[in-house]
């Protein structure tokens, strides 16, 4: 590297230290959301997410006409002990797949479904890493990516993508919710081993990755001092 060249921030990410850190983290809503399980945080996220989706089902009739033609499976990446299965995708998804690698949160998903009824949501629990992810050709109806992809070196962020969508069915999308800078950088966190992304950096990526971005939002009423939360609707491209 030249003396005038700066280190992007996600070379610094390590899998094993994050795996290592998410595994000293209790396994409650609590632990997966840094401490914020007890403020509005949860209530105005999983709000603001179903509307989203309702909002694109709206815009775009025939991801909802996908669902209803060819079967509601979505998936649920880096999905932690399933709360956003448990309060959003089972609202939405006759049957949810989960990606999770740490093991104590991949034990915890079907506690926190049965405690709501929702077993009979319960697909798969694929207890890996996305970078290990390859969904089957044309399974799901929409993947979701909340809070994790962070967690990625870019370029195996743009490999993810390209299986992710191999895996949709015709017509299904890819909705990614995560943590933006307030700069045109991105930053490095040493206590998960993650990088934090300005949306500028969301956008190159799902444009290398060959997707469309429909529809980007912020999500409002977040308690104050965090980072904006924004997600994000994407369709493969029509040429990819
Ligand atoms: C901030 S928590 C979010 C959990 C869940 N998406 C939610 O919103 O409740 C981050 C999650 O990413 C998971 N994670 C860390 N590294 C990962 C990887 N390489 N692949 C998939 N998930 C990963 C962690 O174990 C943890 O469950």
């Amino acid at each position: 590297m030249g003396a005038n060249e700066i280190e992007a921030p996600d070379t610094n990410i390590s899998y094993t230290d994050a795996i290592e850190y998410w595994t000293g983290v209790p396994a409650t809503v609590d632990g997966v959301l840094g401490g914020f399980g007890h403020t509005t945080l949860p209530k105005t996220d999983v709000k603001g997410s179903i509307t989203f989706i309702k909002r694109i089902s709206r815009l775009y009739p025939e991801f909802e006409e996908s669902g209803k033609k060819l079967g509601a499976r979505g998936c649920d990446v880096g999905a932690g002990i399933g709360r956003v299965t448990r309060d959003v995708l089972s609202k939405f998804c006759s049957k949810v797949d989960l990606v999770e690698p740490v093991v104590p949160f991949a034990n915890q998903i079907s506690t926190e479904l049965e405690r709501k009824n929702l077993l009979d949501r319960l697909g798969n629990v694929l207890q890996i890493g996305m970078q290990d992810f390859s969904p089957e050709p044309g399974k799901y109806w929409f993947i979701w990516c909340q809070w994790c992809l962070g967690q990625l070196k870019d370029t195996h962020l743009v490999d993810f993508l390209e299986r992710c969508k191999t895996g949709l069915q015709k017509d299904g999308l890819i909705f990614v919710k995560e943590n933006n800078t307030s700069t045109l950088m991105d930053e490095f966190d040493s206590t998960d081993s993650s990088v934090t992304r300005a949306d500028l950096s969301f956008r190159r990526i799902f444009d290398e990755a060959g997707l469309e971005l429909l529809q980007a939002e912020i999500q409002q009423g977040l308690p104050h001092g965090l980072y904006p939360v924004r997600s994000y609707a994407l369709r493969p491209k029509k040429d990819s």
